[in-house]
């Protein structure tokens, strides 16, 4: 599993929490890869491990063993503070609680990675991602002043303008109505298709994961199906392996 066109993967990778006495094993030898400008949803039941393996893949937990690579850079082994810097250079985050500064208004939370790391500021992407998000006239609001489905969609456009290798969404629909969620995924896809972004998304809601081209299935640290979702066929049976999965449990 060391192909170029993976641009994040992971190699026999192996988590182990402490837990008091108790070891709990959320990774158990998982082996992965993520191609580029393709959107995988990461599904299963709660506790199997899906956040810890997009922490681990995002530079923002570090594995008990194995490998992670970010681009040709590999993340296990770095410090802290190197891994710092992957993840503003490399990693876009969106996570199911927005996590926008208050302080700041929309647009100068959306520009901030960019501007705080002296990086050039691409308007015509950021006119791009605010127009396609339908939030241009909420630039000068601040988050409490938002809706959260308007705080999620700044997260978006914050995270894709600094053009990152991959963007990791942690349940991005977990606090939005069905609607408000749907226009998130909808979007999300809309980048993998039109800008090429690379996205892995964690989610425990199997409509969610029907949005990707692909769907990996985690159940007790392991990898238990991966579905390529081309065809509708194809999305039928990974509704059906999360589903079988969660009820197995
Ligand atoms: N910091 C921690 N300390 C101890 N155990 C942990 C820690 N983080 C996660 N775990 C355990 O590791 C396992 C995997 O957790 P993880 O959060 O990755 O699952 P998940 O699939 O993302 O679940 P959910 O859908 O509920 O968020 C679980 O058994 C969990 O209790």
């Amino acid at each position: 599993m060391n192909m170029p066109e993976h641009i994040s993967r992971a190699v026999d990778l192996v988590k182990v929490h402490q837990q008091g006495q108790a070891q709990i094993r959320a990774l158990d030898s998982v082996t992965v890869g993520f191609a580029r400008g393709r959107f995988t949803a990461i599904a299963g039941p709660s506790g199997s491990g899906k956040s810890t393996l997009m922490h681990c893949l995002a530079g923002l937990d570090s594995a008990t063993s194995g490998q992670v690579m970010l681009g040709d850079t590999e993340l296990t082994g770095l410090s802290d503070r190197e891994l710092t810097r992957v993840r503003r250079d490399k990693v876009g985050f969106v996570f199911q609680s927005f996590n926008l500064l208050p302080q700041l208004t929309a647009l100068e939370n959306i520009v901030l990675p960019v501007t705080m790391t002296g990086r050039f500021l691409d308007q015509d992407l950021l006119d791009h991602l605010v127009g396609v998000l339908g939030i241009g006239d909420r630039m000068s609001h601040r988050p409490a002043e938002l809706s959260g489905g308007q705080q999620q969609r700044v997260a978006l456009a914050r995270a894709l303008l600094a053009r990152p290798a991959v963007v990791f969404a942690d349940e991005p629909t977990g606090n939005l109505d069905s609607r408000t969620g749907a226009e998130v995924l909808d979007f999300l896809r809309r980048s993998v298709r039109d800008l090429c972004q690379t996205v892995v998304m964690v989610t425990h809601d199997p409509r969610a994961a029907a949005y990707a081209d692909r769907v990996l299935v985690l159940a007790d640290g392991r990898i238990v199906d991966d579905v390529d979702v081309a065809s509708g066929a194809d999305v039928a049976q990974a509704l059906q392996s999360v589903a079988t999965v969660g009820r197995a449990r």
